[in-house]
């Protein structure tokens, strides 16, 4: 898959394109609906797949917002790889683009981007003040010669299924309900770091990811499985600041049982199942250990 990232100014295709417009946040069963028709859509008549978003949330620009994401650009593109789709192009997103004509916008998806076929969420808003939306689309479609297909909204057990709902839920650690809502494990891919070394000493050696404050995750203790070299591990992580060493940034630090393996500089996905408890201050690293003792002994019995 190719991912540019770049103001809107610079980007030309040169090939006819299918193309997936949305924030995809998350990823849930609706996203996938919409990437999976521009991919078979591309299949189909032999062009490429694109999916077109915003590398930031447009709330925390509008707005000046410390806009909680359910995942990373990392992540979304990760997955988003998996779906089968060449080209993710991640706008620079600034109150300039958020300021363009939705007709502009268009005009660009159509002449820049080629595009044949546009698929959208009902709800899917574009260009300065939102003005842009899937009927908009519609109407266009004649002068711009694109076939369009408009999304409905999807539920499950009577939920709509939302970006704003999973970020709800995953910020109480309902990591069940959010899986239900996604289509698949909640995950996050990252890149292994080194630490302060000192896990191993007591025993619990952890591959150290570090990740967006702005996560919607919850910091803790959660029953997880991580996959290296795409084999997938039982494991244990930890999210949070580590308190207990006054740790500067956030970090997620997975435990995989019955491995030991050397994965700095690796790129792992950890995939989250059930939250244990929250993350404490201990008043000694004995302290820790013993906690981390027993929360390994729950995951490994459930
Ligand atoms: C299962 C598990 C639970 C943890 N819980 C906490 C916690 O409650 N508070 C805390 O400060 N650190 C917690 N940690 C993080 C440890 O502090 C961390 O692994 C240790 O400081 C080693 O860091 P290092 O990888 O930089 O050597 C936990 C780690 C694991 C694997
Ligand atoms: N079972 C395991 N789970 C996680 N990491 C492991 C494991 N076995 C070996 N490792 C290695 O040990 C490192 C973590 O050890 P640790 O003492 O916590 O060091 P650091 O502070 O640099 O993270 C991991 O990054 C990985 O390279």
């Amino acid at each position: 898959m190719i991912v540019i990232n770049d103001d809107i100014k610079n980007i030309e295709l040169g090939y006819e394109t299918s193309i997936a417009l949305g924030m995809f946040d998350g990823l849930h069963i609706a996203h996938q609906k919409i990437i999976k028709k521009a991919v078979e859509w591309a299949n189909k008549n032999n062009t490429k797949s694109v999916v077109l978003t915003f590398d930031k949330h447009p709330e925390e620009i509008l707005f000046n917002l410390n806009q909680k994401i359910i995942m990373d650009n990392y992540t979304k593109a990760r997955l988003i790889q998996n779906l089968g789709v060449d080209n993710l192009i991640l706008l620079k997103t600034d109150l300039d683009l958020l300021n363009l004509d939705y007709k502009y916008f268009i005009k660009f998806i159509c002449e820049k981007l080629k595009a044949k076929f546009i698929v959208c969420g009902f709800d899917y808003r574009f260009g300065k003040k939102a003005q842009g939306t899937a009927s908009k689309l519609i109407e266009l479609s004649k002068i711009y010669n694109y076939d369009i297909d408009v999304i409905d909204e999807v539920k499950i057990d009577n939920y709509k299924v939302s970006s704003s709902i999973i970020r709800e839920k995953l910020s109480c650690g309902l990591i069940d309900e959010v899986n239900n809502l996604l289509g698949y494990n909640f995950c996050i891919y990252g890149k292994v770091e080194g630490g302060n070394r000192i896990a191993r000493e007591f025993g619990y050696p952890t591959a150290n990811v570090y990740i967006d404050d702005n996560l919607a995750i919850k910091n803790g203790v959660y029953i997880t499985t991580t996959i290296v070299d795409d084999k997938e591990y039982k494991s244990i992580t930890n999210i949070g600041y580590k308190p207990t060493f006054n740790h500067r940034g956030r970090v997620l630090e997975t435990h995989i049982f019955d491995f030991n393996k050397d994965l700095y500089n690796k790129d792992i996905c950890v995939k989250f199942k059930k939250f244990i408890r929250d993350e404490q201050k201990f008043n000694s690293v004995s302290e820790l250990k013993n906690r981390i003792e027993k929360d390994v002994l729950l995951a490994k019995n459930m």
